[in-house]
């Protein structure tokens, strides 16, 4: 009787997957607006991240909304590629930035003995390669493709195994932006458990009118120094930063014994300067300040075409007015040349940094154009709570309209 013989499969096991153009332009810009304005301190030097629960503790859970379709369609993309629908948890979603002097050597994503639960890596390029930064190639230690040149909205997929070892090259300049998820197949890291309930806890305890103004966290999670570690005195405040590289000061008439106290200034009302410039509007927090002016940011062009009623209120700043916004410099960006530094481009491009069109009326329209955006998201996720706490899953519910 002839055996049947059976050959052993030469088949090579898919590990990655490269797709170019995933995300669109839109979903780079928005989830770019959302770190600009909301990002911390991270967990490697010169790093910063915005993770969503986050967004919850500072009350900014609305911000979630735009990730739920992208999340939605990167598992979904994952699942079926690697042949296991049905089987992942997301572990992790966070926006990660990496300025200049950030780096990472070969590894794998699960190479540590508390990330063994993560079995996917998913990294979706926010922006690009020579445009937005330099340096910060990502390389496959083997096979192909070997490296890959960011582009805002291309996406990389691979086990989190050893045989995805990689690394990144270091960023020259400029600020280099990614989303960044982790899959797993073991429900107890479920991300979305914990979010529901994190989000319960906070929307329920308060009202659908609530505020939707952000709330600093603690100030030493907006405190960047070149050597974290250590606790260095020197470094800046990362909200003040990113104001003054795109030309802003801040003035806080409050004056408090506690001036050089960060945690105390980080939760005093503020106002926005340029140049000599005062605008007479109050801000109840540095955080809020920023969410406007990146928000003018990102919408800017569109926003200036209806400025032309807007009733917007400027005055000279006074001598005192300047000293004051000196001192407070000292305290938040100890040497003003140093944010750029981190964040800017070379040559200095404070100026290129797309805020290129200035002026206070389109800031004064951001205000109001901001109030439309975040009450759009809070309704929405209002809306979506009840059905995520049921499912125990954050997914885009389909409502009628
Ligand atoms: O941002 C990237 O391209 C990859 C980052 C990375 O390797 C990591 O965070 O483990
Ligand atoms: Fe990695």
């Amino acid at each position: 009787m002839s055996k049947v013989v059976f050959e052993p499969q030469i088949q090579q096991q898919k590990t990655r997957l490269f797709i170019p153009n995933f995300l669109s332009t839109q979903e780079c810009k928005e989830l770019e607006f959302i770190h600009k304005c909301s990002s911390t301190v991270g967990y490697r030097p010169n790093v910063f991240s915005t993770t969503l629960s986050h967004l919850i503790a500072t009350n900014s859970s609305h911000f979630i909304i735009p990730f739920i379709p992208i999340r939605e369609r990167l598992k979904d993309k994952l699942e079926e590629f690697f042949k296991c629908e049905f089987e992942l948890f997301i572990e992790f979603t966070g926006l990660i930035s990496w300025s200049r002097g950030a780096s990472i050597g070969w590894h794998s994503d699960d190479n540590r003995p508390y990330l063994k639960q993560r079995h996917f890596s998913v990294v979706c390029y926010l922006n690009t390669y020579g445009k937005d930064f330099n340096g910060g190639l990502f390389h496959f230690q083997d096979g192909e493709p070997e490296t890959i040149m960011p582009a805002a909205g291309d996406v990389v997929m691979y086990t989190a195994d050893d045989h995805n070892i990689h690394s990144v090259d270091e960023i020259t300049d400029g600020e280099r932006l990614t989303l960044a998820l982790w899959f797993t197949r073991d429900g107890s890291h479920d991300e979305d458990t914990k979010l529901v309930s994190l989000l319960s806890q906070h929307l329920l305890n308060k009202n659908i009118a609530g505020s939707l103004l952000p709330l600093p966290a603690s100030s030493n999670m907006y405190w960047f120094s070149q050597d974290q570690a250590s606790n260095d005195q020197f470094g800046f405040n990362i909200c003040w930063a990113r104001l003054h590289i795109l030309g802003y000061s801040i003035y806080i008439s409050q004056d408090s014994d506690c001036d050089s106290d960060v945690s105390e200034l980080m939760v005093q009302p503020v106002r926005l300067v340029r140049g000599s410039e005062l605008l007479d509007h109050e801000f109840v927090n540095i955080l809020y300040a920023l969410q406007v002016v990146q928000f003018y940011c990102w919408k800017g062009s569109a926003l200036q075409t209806n400025t032309l009623n807007i009733d917007c209120k400027v005055v000279n700043l006074l001598d005192a007015q300047r000293e004051r916004i000196r001192g407070l410099n000292y305290i938040l960006l100890n040497d003003g040349d140093f944010a750029p530094q981190i964040f800017g481009r070379t040559p200095s491009d404070a100026e290129e940094n797309r805020c290129i069109s200035f002026n206070w009326t389109g800031i004064v329209a951001a205000i109001a154009a901001w109030e439309d955006y975040v009450l759009k998201l809070s309704k929405q996720i209002n809306l979506q709570l009840p059905y995520w706490r049921m499912q125990d899953s954050l997914f885009n519910v389909q409502l009628e309209a």
